[in-house]
């Protein structure tokens, strides 16, 4: 599923019918399940599968994992016949184009932006992924890699090649990302913790909020107009 010209919305750590549905209701143009253990978001695969199924069709479906080798990719593949497959660890860009060409997905490359060095390191992926998304780089002791809900600094990324497409991430909620889609011009948008009430726990409501602030700003529509 390679990025089209339109702006993109993903709502990321789904992990019930329930709030998946939410997300479909509201629009989401890509819906995110994380596979990892110490997430508060993790789905196993048999349940990813059944919420993959739920959004076939609907949203592009895409599995999000950390490091993970070959024989996990090949179990997730099997099961979910995800469209994107999420790489949020720290894999080259070696390892991208070789997941890529293996399982014949489109990948999206995470990555964690907190100094001028980590966005420099950001167009040798351009290649190897077909979705590039900037995220708040995690603290050297954090639990997991992403989905922590941290803004970072997006003066950094006017130091980007702005031929490079990316999507944001980091932080981002209802109330903020209009101000994100106008400043930093990014190709689409990705949430997680700015859409729960707690977390792992999804709010329909904030989902809905989310997504419609997004779309008003990807429009054009200027700041205030609700
Ligand atoms: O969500 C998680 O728990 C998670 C675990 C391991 C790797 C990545 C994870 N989440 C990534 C995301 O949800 C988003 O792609 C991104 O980090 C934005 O998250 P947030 O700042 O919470 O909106």
């Amino acid at each position: 599923m390679p990025p089209t010209a339109a702006p993109e919305i993903k709502i990321c750590g789904l992990s019930t019918p329930e709030t998946l549905a939410a997300a479909l209701a509201a629009g989401a143009d890509l819906v995110g399940f994380v596979s990892f253990p110490r997430s508060p978001r993790h789905v196993g695969l048999d349940a990813m599968a059944t919420l993959a199924d739920a959004a076939r069709g609907r949203a592009g479906i895409v599995a999000l994992t950390v490091d993970a080798d070959d024989a996990a990719l090949d179990a997730l593949v099997a099961a979910v016949r995800p469209d994107i497959l999420q790489l949020h660890g720290h894999e080259t860009p070696e390892r991208c184009a070789a997941v890529r060409a293996r399982f014949g997905v489109s990948v999206m490359k995470a990555l964690g932006i907190g100094t001028a060095a980590d966005v420099s390191a950001v167009a040798s992926f351009a290649g190897a992924a077909d979705r590039l998304l900037l995220d708040a780089k995690p603290p050297k002791d954090a639990s997991r890699p992403g989905g922590l809900g941290a803004t970072f600094d997006w003066s950094l990324l006017e130091d980007l090649d702005p031929a490079l497409s990316f999507m944001l991430s980091g932080g981002l909620d209802p109330d903020n990302v209009g101000a994100a889609i106008r400043r930093v011009r990014p190709a689409g948008v990705d949430v997680s913790s700015g859409v729960e009430t707690a977390p792992g726990v999804k709010s329909a409501a904030l989902i809905a909020a989310f997504v419609a602030a997004a779309r008003r700003a990807f429009a054009g529509e200027p700041a205030g107009v609700a």
